[in-house]
């Protein structure tokens, strides 16, 4: 019998290790030929089965469960627990990055590979790293991490840049609001990063890769660090990956804790051991990264895709999609909704479809009012707009931004002037202050926002100014999309901006 029992960070907040303490006892003590798997999340946070129990003939989900309940649940008299809910919401999902999430024992290997892991890096040994790139390329894959650019193309520039050395860095700082992907899948499947950041390794030819990981994550770090110490006593990672002649090792970097930690050439500084300060671009880090040297820098979720497209073929992944957005994404679905959690489909679902079907609405039973996709610098997006589909192209047509794909729905008590001077807030307190259209313009912005709310409709052309200004004149997106949540929430929701809001319209 295999009973799973979720061990990512949600919930051993609500008791994980403690029931599967006491259904290891209680196995022991019976001298049951039963196993307990520690797994990872399976998506949706609000059905996730604390406790599930396979008994051969089909698994069958449980409910949160106590560990006075261990004796039960071995007994079979724990289908007192019920089914938490039905689970169509998982036969609606396309798992092809999160497949193995609550599936396998995140930390062993030999259930990795029996659920199909290794088998895009041993492909990709065999493959030259030309080939690799090719594969990638031909997959659509695009940048998880919100700019969305594609991965095949950024590898390419690796792969033909010279160097003595070239590095990997993984970027799993997940500063946006709402999102939570990247610790899903280093806590439910950690190999399967390494994996995709080896096959990046050998596509480009580098020797060391680096996992910058947010502090704020510390389950995610332990795990990570033991799969990487599993992996190179396997022979995956060290001087000779799976037995070839190349050779690639990581490690684990713990984030500095600031949200432009995650803007890759602040991220290389701290890597460095610098003050995480904007570097200018160009150079590229791609060709200037990390020590000067090449580097790929990419997000969590990007290189977890590779693994899969590597086994299926690229064809098989590129099937999926809408346009240019090629594949599937792991949508997190946050704030005032019935149900959250991460729900993993092919790009194409529209917005209202995620919000309405998949979360149920508003937890609070209330009309939603306004949603933000793509983290803190994310446009606002009212019911008008939900009918547009996930789609890289066909949010930025409608003035949005997919990013990282959070999505935080807010219902209609929300007040949007004031989310609009926390854009401004949230940008002051973690600019960097390399740039003055940032560091001061944030700063204005929030007392600019304030006098719109005071009464005093002047400002509003100041503050259309000040935004074009952050907009164009901005060194990174930090400052430069700000405007988008301050101007998105003044244009769709002058009433609340207080008894201006016909100069606003
Ligand atoms: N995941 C999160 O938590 C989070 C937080 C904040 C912002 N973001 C996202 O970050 C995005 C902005 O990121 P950015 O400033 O790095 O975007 P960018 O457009 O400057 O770059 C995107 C990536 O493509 C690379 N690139 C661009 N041109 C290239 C070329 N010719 N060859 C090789 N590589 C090339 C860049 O080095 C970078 O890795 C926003 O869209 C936002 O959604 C994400
Ligand atoms: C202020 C700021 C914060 C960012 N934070 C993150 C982050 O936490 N994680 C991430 O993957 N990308 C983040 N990015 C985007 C990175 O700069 C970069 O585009 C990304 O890591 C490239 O990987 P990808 O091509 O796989 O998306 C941030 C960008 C900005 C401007
Ligand atoms: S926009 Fe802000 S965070 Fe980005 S470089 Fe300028 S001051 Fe730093």
């Amino acid at each position: 019998m295999r009973i799973y029992v979720s061990r990512d960070s949600a919930a051993r907040a609500v008791g994980a290790d403690a029931v599967a303490a006491a259904l290891e006892a209680e196995i022991a003590a019976r001298g049951l030929d039963a196993r307990v798997i520690r797994t990872g999340s399976r998506g949706m946070v609000w059905l996730e089965p604390l406790v599930e129990v396979d008994r051969g003939a089909g698994r069958m989900a449980y409910g949160t469960a106590t560990p006075d309940q261990a004796a039960a649940i071995l007994d079979g008299a724990a289908d007192s627990l019920g089914p938490t809910e039905d689970l169509d919401w998982m036969r609606r999902q396309t798992r092809l990055t999160f497949a193995r999430c609550g599936v396998i024992d995140p930390l062993d290997l030999a259930d990795y590979e029996a659920h199909g892991g290794l088998a895009g890096l041993r492909r990709a040994v065999a493959m030259n790293g030309q080939e690799i790139v090719n594969e990638v390329k031909t997959s659509g894959l695009r940048g998880r991490g919100g700019a969305g650019f594609p991965t095949g193309i950024k590898w390419q520039t690796v792969h033909d840049a010279p160097g003595d050395r070239k590095y990997i860095v993984c970027n799993a700082d997940e500063g946006d609001s709402g999102t939570f992907a990247d610790r899903m899948i280093m806590e439910g499947d950690p190999f399967c990063l390494i994996e995709g950041m080896a096959i990046a390794a050998l596509a480009v030819g580098a020797t060391q890769g680096y996992i910058y990981l947010r502090s704020e994550y510390p389950d995610a770090i332990a795990v990570m660090e033991e799969a990487i110490r599993l992996a190179r006593s396997a022979g995956l990672l060290g001087p000779s990956i799976l037995g070839s002649a190349r050779a690639f090792d990581m490690e684990v970097r713990v984030g500095a804790g600031a949200y432009v930690c995650g803007e890759e050439t602040s991220l290389l500084n701290s890597l460095e051991g610098k003050r995480a300060v904007v570097r200018a671009k160009p150079p590229l880090p791609a060709l200037e990264g990390l020590f000067g040297r090449p580097t790929v820098v990419n997000n969590v979720i990007s290189l977890a895709t590779v693994p899969v497209i590597l086994e299926k073929g690229a064809a098989q992944y590129a099937a999926f999609g809408l346009g240019r957005s090629r594949g599937t994404i792991p949508i997190q679905i946050a704030g005032n909704v019935a149900r959250g959690g991460l729900f993993e489909t092919a790009f194409g679902t529209t917005l209202g479809a995620l919000i309405h079907d998949i979360a149920g609405g508003t937890a609070t039973g209330r009309p939603v009012k306004a949603v933000q996709v793509g983290g803190p610098l994310g446009a606002y997006m009212s019911a008008g707009e939900f009918g547009t589909p996930f789609g890289y192209e066909e949010f930025d047509g409608a003035g949005g931004l997919i990013g990282h794909a959070g999505i935080v729905v807010f219902d209609d008590t929300a007040d949007m002037g004031a989310m609009a001077r926390f854009a401004m807030e949230f940008c002051a307190v973690e600019s960097c202050g390399k740039c003055t259209p940032c560091r001061i313009g944030a700063v204005r912005g929030v007392e600019t926002v304030d006098r719109i709310r005071r009464g005093d409709a002047s400002a509003i052309p100041l503050l259309t100014d000040l935004c074009e200004t952050m907009k164009d004149g901005s060194l990174c997106a930090l400052g430069g999309f700000t405007p988008y949540p301050v101007m998105s929430a003044l244009r769709k929701f002058p009433e609340d901006f207080g008894p201006v809001r016909e100069a606003a319209e």
